[in-house]
């Protein structure tokens, strides 16, 4: 789900950009990426695998001089997670070009393939992200005007646009010219923009959540629009198209389930109101239809860190104790975006430990935001029982994740899926819970709506198994799930994944 920024300025950027990475930290955990334009018109580039804190340490930061640049933090979908893959990425040609990509393209093999045919153009690692890259700058450097007119960028969005398949949220930035921000026409993944006033000057700023708009004093002015560019000179000029056929929103639910903060505002949905509401309304269906057990339940619990906001109503549905049971390790990060299911397995144990006395002798009822894997819910539901619970209960804010991702979240095979091919008893016997209950998928568009009644539609691939953009057919899912399982992963060595050219201890 990475994350990523994008800043236009008229002062440095290096700590305006590592400060808004800060704030998309939970999007990618596996690498960041800092690039900048110098005044000498030279890239000037840091990248690495592991948390922003980690990579820029204070000689990468003077590294990065410039008023303009990009920033990313990973969560490999595509790829390995080798530092050959983290973001950004630079090709020389035309101009001097570097992108960002939040997102996935499901037709990276016949990119790859295209480019070659059409120019040569090898691209190195398997980033779907590189080849991305590759198309836009083969587009560009079809236009001769110098310097590149506002219809030349645009030109090449719809070309860009007119190949690539997926979803995408990206950024790029242009020696000589300016930052070029698009979004698939569905704006699957979001992208928003903001500005600020500086010494009688207009700064821009784009970013995956507004937060990252907020902690560098940038104020929110709109989301990009579906199939929009927005393309930014280093001058400050603004120019925008529309550059895709029939655009729709169709934003991914789960960034409302799980990906995004509470204090974001995307696609004109605020993640805290969206949460409040899935509580809500998970709250009203277990009084529904629990009602033989109702009086029994003794304390809500949530699992922090995500389901908190939605645990909290469902105790002020029910009119019931909300307690913390669990309490989260501050220093393990987020386990669902770790890369191998070996790491998230015991990463749940170390960031999340129980308060034996709010669970002994107490039916406790769990609220998580989701089950995926099960990874969290089979070990959180054994220390309740290991603290002495007497009955188990639990309730997830999403409805059963039965189908793979194919749009930036990796989840590329049903196999790894807890709920897939399982009944609702099934998965409770499963995580070990005396009761289950999931949210309605109508229930959970209605919280993210309510928030903004215009959007009319979503991507919810992962509970649906319908894949919006049209292109995505059984071979394509098995060729992914034949790639992308854990075992796939995990047999990756270290030396053969690893396509970095620009080495760098
Ligand atoms: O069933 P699973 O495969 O475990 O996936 C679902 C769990 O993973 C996420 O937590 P995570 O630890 O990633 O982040 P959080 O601290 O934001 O809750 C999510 O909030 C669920 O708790
Ligand atoms: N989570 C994402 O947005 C991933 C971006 C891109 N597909 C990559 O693998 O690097
Ligand atoms: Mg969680």
């Amino acid at each position: 789900m990475c994350g990523i920024v994008g800043i236009v300025g008229h002062s440095p950027v290096n700590q305006a950009i590592y400060d808004g990475l800060t704030l998309l930290q939970h999007r990618g955990q596996d690498a960041a990426g800092i690039v900048t334009i110098d005044a000498e018109n030279r890239f000037r580039l840091r990248k690495a695998n592991g948390l922003v804190s980690d990579v820029f340490r204070q000689e990468h930061m003077l590294r990065l001089q410039g008023h303009v640049g990009l920033g990313h933090v990973r969560y490999p979908t595509a790829g390995s997670s080798s530092v050959s893959e983290a973001q950004p990425f630079y090709v020389n040609s035309p101009y001097g070009l570097t992108l960002v990509h939040n997102g996935n393209l499901t037709n990276n093999a016949e990119l790859k393939k295209l480019l070659f045919t059409l120019a040569k153009r090898h691209v190195n690692t398997n980033s779907d992200s590189e080849a991305l890259l590759n198309i836009f700058a083969y587009y560009l450097d079809q236009h001769q005007t110098e310097p590149l007119t506002p219809e030349n960028i645009f030109e090449t969005v719809r070309n860009t646009n007119k190949v690539i398949k997926g979803a995408y949220a990206c950024l790029t930035m242009i020696i000589g010219h300016g930052i070029v921000a698009f979004r698939d026409p569905l704006g699957i993944r979001p992208l928003v923009l903001g500005k600020r006033e500086e010494s009688g000057k207009t700064e821009y700023m784009f970013a995956s959540e507004t937060t990252a708009l907020d902690i560098v004093g940038f104020e929110y002015v709109r989301d990009v629009e579906p199939g929009e560019a927005i393309y930014i000179t280093f001058d400050g000029e603004f120019h925008s198209a529309i550059c895709a056929d029939n655009p729709k929103l169709n934003p991914c639910i789960f960034e409302y389930v799980y990906f995004a903060r509470p204090d974001s505002v995307i696609n004109g949905v605020s993640v805290y109101g969206a949460r409040v509401h899935m509580g809500r309304f998970l709250g009203e269906k277990i009084a529904n239809e629990w009602k033989d057990i109702l009086d029994e339940i003794d304390v809500v619990i949530p699992i922090p860190e995500t389901s908190t906001d939605i645990a909290l109503q469902i105790a002020n549905v029910l009119n019931k104790p909300y307690r913390q049971g669990y309490v989260k390790n501050r220093y393990v990060a987020r386990t669902f975006i770790m890369p191998g299911q070996a790491q998230r397995k015991s990463s749940v144990r170390r960031k999340l430990n129980a308060i034996a006395s709010e669970f002994k002798g107490k039916n406790v009822l769990l609220v998580d935001d989701s089950i995926v894997r099960g990874t969290t819910s089979e070990q959180i539901v054994e220390m309740a029982r290991l603290a002495g619970a007497n009955k188990v209960y639990f309730a997830s804010a999403a409805p059963e994740v039965r189908y793979p991702n194919v749009y930036g979240i990796d989840m590329p095979t049903s196999e790894e899926l807890v709920a897939y091919n399982r009944s609702v008893e099934e998965i409770a016997q499963m995580i070990g819970v005396d009761r289950l209950v999931f949210q309605d998928l109508e229930a959970l568009f209605k919280a993210v709506q309510l928030e903004n009644p215009e959007i009319k539609a979503f991507d919810a691939s992962v509970f649906t198994g319908e894949y919006i953009t049209g292109d995505i057919d059984q071979a394509y899912l098995d060729s992914i799930a034949q790639a992308r399982n854990d075992k796939a992963k995990s047999q990756l060595s270290k030396q053969e994944e690893n396509l970095e050219i620009y080495n760098e201890s």
